[in-house]
């Protein structure tokens, strides 16, 4: 028998139930979970940990810092993410939740079909983002052309859109070949390369440590007015606290493949707890 609701009351209480009857509703999964991730190196058929279960989550729209001396662990963690571990280490422990799904039990073409459009990648290296002779617009509408359908005419526009939000010359850049290029204008066309694919999540590892201070700085800059524009998650990764306390919602301090410190970039500055983040703070020259 249909109820007989009172009509002021109707529309709110209605609601209210179907919420009460579906708690999951609204409820958005962090674009990246990482829970527990252990991963080993294999040496003369022995196992040897790299990295202790380590666990950070990175909402829509925020950037998480992982930061801590070379060797420290950063990049193998940020290699797992991406799905590309050398061959020679193995995960033996933990999730690796992209967007609620754990990606981990995914095959690896799945996986492989993530990068790129959904977690795009910038490295140290920028020479490494694009071919050495090969225009990089060329190689960009390429990439591009990979993953849209879109003729060779629409995937310049789009480049070039790309270009000018990273702040370059788009034409002059388009038409160049990457060594005609400063490190600094190279490491931005490979932010608009990985940007131009809309990926739910970036990831930086140590994108400033060839550039000098300026360029590094700027890099940045164009790195958070896109990730404002386009909302996607960051995970960035440095040895420098200098550059990413400003930046970065969150820190998460490593150190021998643990996190030792996991914190906002407000508490890690004010009020750190571990010995190793005051050490990685003493050490920054010219935050004020
Ligand atoms: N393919 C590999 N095989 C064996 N050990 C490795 C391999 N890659 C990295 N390691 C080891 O894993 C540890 C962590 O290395 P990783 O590159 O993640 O450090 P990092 O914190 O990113 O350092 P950096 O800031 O210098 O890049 C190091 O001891 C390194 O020697």
């Amino acid at each position: 028998m249909p109820q007989i609701m009172d009509k002021e009351t109707t529309h709110m209480e209605k609601a209210q139930q179907e919420n009460a009857a579906s708690p999951l509703v609204a409820v958005e999964a962090p674009v990246l979970e990482v829970s527990q991730l252990q991963i080993f190196t294999r040496q003369e058929k022995q196992q040897r940990p790299l990295v202790h279960g380590v666990s950070f989550v990175i909402p829509r729209g925020e950037t998480l810092a992982l930061v801590g001396e070379s060797g420290s662990g950063k990049s193998v963690t940020a290699s797992a993410v991406l799905g590309l571990m050398s061959g020679s280490l193995g995960i033996s422990n933990g999730e690796i939740r992209f967007r609620g799904d754990n990606v981990l039990d995914w095959p690896n073409k799945k996986r492989r079909g993530l990068r790129g459009r959904e977690i795009g990648f910038i490295f140290q290296n920028y020479q490494e983002s694009f071919t050495p002779f090969i225009t990089v617009g060329k190689q960009m509408n390429e990439t591009l052309r990979s993953h849209e359908k879109l003729t060779r005419r629409q995937a310049k526009v789009h480049a070039l859109e790309w270009l000018e939000q990273v702040g370059l010359p788009a034409e002059r850049v388009y038409s160049s070949y990457p060594f005609q290029l400063s490190g600094g204008q190279l490491q931005r066309a490979a932010i608009a390369g990985a940007m131009m694919l809309q990926p739910s999540l970036l990831i930086a590892d140590e994108p400033t440590t060839a550039l000098d201070v300026l360029s590094g700085e700027k890099v940045l800059d164009v790195l958070a007015s896109l990730q404002k524009r386009t909302g996607c998650a960051v995970l960035l990764i440095s040895h420098d606290l200098r550059h990413v306390v400003k930046r970065a919602s969150t820190i998460a301090v490593m150190k021998d493949g643990h996190i030792v410190e996991l914190d906002t970039a407000e508490h890690i500055l004010y009020h750190c707890h571990h010995e190793y983040t005051q050490q990685l703070l003493n050490a920054r020259p010219y935050i004020t």
